[in-house]
């Protein structure tokens, strides 16, 4: 589908599936579409050209229908001050027609019950994103949306969220986890779509990503001492794509499993005592900015350097 405002393309031709009991996230830089796309599952937004299909039915068609389906964490969700926690449970469940016990609910997000009782105008933030995490189970969904879900939660409140979301999932619920923070992503999902600029620019498991976009393992050895001339043949084993010296720390970077152990015995050969070793896979994060770079960045060299 594509999403015209005027002069701007804010969704440009998408096209997207997502299965049931799977967690994909949706990622991108800001403006890059994800609010415009959620907002045309719920049929808030109408595409100027294609369409969704959600629980397979048209959101244009069967909204009220999909609305009791589908539980929403909206960015800029909404709570009446002067109503309790549990008030506002006990509203969702009857506007889904849905017979939610709000105690159960308050649990299964971490609030106490006597917290349920008092009015939301004295809750702190993360009980108010508690609550609308709560609000989104209502009715148990066969689709999850959630926006930034963990704005304002402390790491506990994390930690839960991301084991309701599983849960959500293993019972067949679909969830869309739009969020900037990355690390949450890899996580809890299993498949991510990266959107820049209302264009989808991947999708993929962030394993298939990190081979796709090759962006391999960093393999930092901690040695006794720098066995300078062996360092220039380094890069001719097979997966070595380069290294880097910090004082006596050597970091190799990697693109097949195997360079790692090569790389080792090549500096030990070489006289070198290896006291530690560390390694790191690329994260998700090191995938996003190269996915999203723009072309002035990426002729930027210390973007580069993050890529490369
Ligand atoms: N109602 C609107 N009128 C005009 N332009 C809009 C409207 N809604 C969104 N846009 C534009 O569409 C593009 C995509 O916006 P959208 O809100 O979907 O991005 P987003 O990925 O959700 O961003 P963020 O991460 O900042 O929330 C932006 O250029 C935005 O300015």
């Amino acid at each position: 589908m594509t999403k015209e405002y005027g002069e701007v393309t804010a969704i440009d031709n998408l096209n997207l599936d997502i299965e049931e009991g799977e967690v994909f996230g949706f990622l991108g830089p800001n403006g890059a579409g994800k609010s415009t796309t959620i907002n045309i599952l719920l049929d808030f937004v109408t595409p100027t050209s294609g369409s969704a299909t959600v629980l397979g039915s048209d959101p244009q068609k069967a909204t009220r229908e999909l609305h009791r389906r589908i539980g929403v964490l909206p960015e800029g969700y909404e709570l009446y001050d002067r109503l309790s926690g549990r008030k506002h449970l006990a509203f969702a469940a009857e506007t889904k027609g849905a017979d939610d016990d709000p105690s159960e609910l308050l649990e299964r997000v971490g609030l106490d019950p006597d917290e349920g009782d008092r009015k939301v105008g004295g809750y702190s933030k993360g009980m108010k994103q508690r609550l609308a995490l709560a609000a989104a189970l209502v009715g148990d969904p066969d689709l999850l949306i959630l926006d930034e879900p963990s704005a304002g939660l402390d790491p506990t409140g994390i930690q839960r969220m991301q084991e309701l979301v599983r849960a959500e999932a293993e019972r067949g619920t679909a969830v869309f986890f739009s969020s900037h923070i990355l690390g949450q992503v890899e996580a809890v999902c299993d498949r991510v779509g990266v959107l820049n600029d209302g264009e989808l620019v991947a999708v993929d498991s962030i394993e298939g990503l990190r081979d796709a976009f090759g962006s391999g393992t960093t393999l930092t050895i901690e040695l006794d001492t720098i066995p300078d001339d062996a360092l220039p043949t380094l890069p001719e084993i097979e997966g070595v794509a380069g290294y880097e010296i910090n004082g006596t720390s050597l970091a190799v970077q990697c693109t097949t499993p195997r360079a790692k152990g090569e790389a080792i015995s090549h500096v030990q050969t070489a006289g070198a005592t290896a006291l530690d070793i560390h390694i790191e896979e690329a994260g998700l994060d090191v995938l996003f900015n190269k996915l999203t770079a723009t072309d002035e960045q990426r002729s930027d060299e210390s973007v580069e350097e993050v890529v490369a």
